[in-house]
């Protein structure tokens, strides 16, 4: 069974093994291939999380599915330092590159810097806020119910083998009418009478097609030559099973109880962020 295989199709623990195996090995090159592979503007859709989450200066943050940790910074600066950040992955791997980078942040701020760390709007005059790296599993987060002011999650909720469960999660951690915002891949269905949805389903066919087209011609090659071929072709079946807007704003309300649920394309159509409020 190829890695993908078993990240999609293998039973129980198995299922989840792999996808934390695809996680572990992909780690060491995740954020220069990021990089590479959108240009850089995956940086731009996360900062536009961050902005949806309505966090302020203060306020207890949460990433969960944190990875290496770009959102986890980006919320650092928003809360600032009487701010605090938790940020939860269940690979170790992720994690210690992550706190690599928390590290190397730090040094930066003092060595560049030889006043107090420059402040670029997005925090206390003191820097960023604290934040907390916890090895955990997003289906079971280690927290007390109403715990966080904003939850956010970047491109876990596809990963993860129970979505309802960890909206629901993420539901009980965060505190009244307080707001949680998860982006991925967005995965427009084309299924539908034709008639009736004449342009949204061709809209939706470009944005399958020329994402799928990406992945193909650029992303597995470049992933291949970093030894990663398995890993990255997962993506490609991963966001075709991912639901639908309209559908993840139904299960958000229906099952996890949100009050509110909104789905905003970003990057033309290919990605998309639901937003929610408790
Ligand atoms: C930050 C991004 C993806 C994160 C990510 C999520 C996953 O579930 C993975 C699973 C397995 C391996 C890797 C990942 C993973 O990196 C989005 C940007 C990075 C993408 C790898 C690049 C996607 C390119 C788009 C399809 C086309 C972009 C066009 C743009 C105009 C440049
Ligand atoms: C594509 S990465 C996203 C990383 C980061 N949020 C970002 O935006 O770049 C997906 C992350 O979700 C983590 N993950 C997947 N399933 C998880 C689970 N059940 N519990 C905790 N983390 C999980 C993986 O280990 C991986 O670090």
């Amino acid at each position: 069974m190829t890695i993908t295989e078993e990240a999609l199709q293998g039973k129980g623990e198995g299922k989840s093994k792999g996808r934390e195996k695809i996680f572990t090995n992909i780690s060491p090159v995740y954020d220069v291939l990021n990089d590479a592979l959108s240009l850089g503007l995956h940086r731009l859709w996360k900062r536009r999380v961050v902005s949806l989450t309505e966090c302020k200066r203060g306020d207890k943050a949460l990433d969960v599915c944190c990875g290496s940790g770009d959102l986890a910074f980006l919320l650092a600066k928003k809360v600032g330092a009487s701010g605090e950040v938790s940020a939860l992955d269940f690979s170790a791997n992720m994690l210690s590159y992550a706190l690599q980078r928390s590290v190397a942040k730090s040094l930066f701020q003092y060595t560049y810097f030889d006043e107090k760390p420059r402040d670029d709007g997005g925090g206390d005059e003191g820097g960023s806020g604290t934040i907390r790296w916890i090895h955990g599993d997003a289906l079971d987060l280690p927290f007390e119910d109403c715990s966080f002011d904003c939850v956010t999650i970047g491109y876990g909720l596809r990963n993860v083998e129970d979505r309802a469960k960890c909206l629901r999660e993420v539901h009980r951690v965060l505190k009244p009418n307080k707001r949680a915002v998860i982006l991925d891949f967005n995965s427009p269905k084309e299924e539908g009478p034709p008639a009736a949805r004449g342009n949204t389903r061709r809209r939706a066919g470009i944005i399958n097609r020329f994402r799928n087209f990406c992945l193909d011609a650029f992303v597995v090659p470049a992933a291949t030559l970093c030894g990663l071929r398995e890993e990255y072709a997962y993506l490609k079946p991963s966001i075709a099973d991912y639901p639908d807007g309209s559908t993840l704003v139904t299960l958000s309300m229906e099952d996890a109880r949100f009050t509110q649920a909104e789905f905003q394309e970003i990057a033309g159509g290919l990605m998309g962020a639901l937003v929610l409020r408790k």
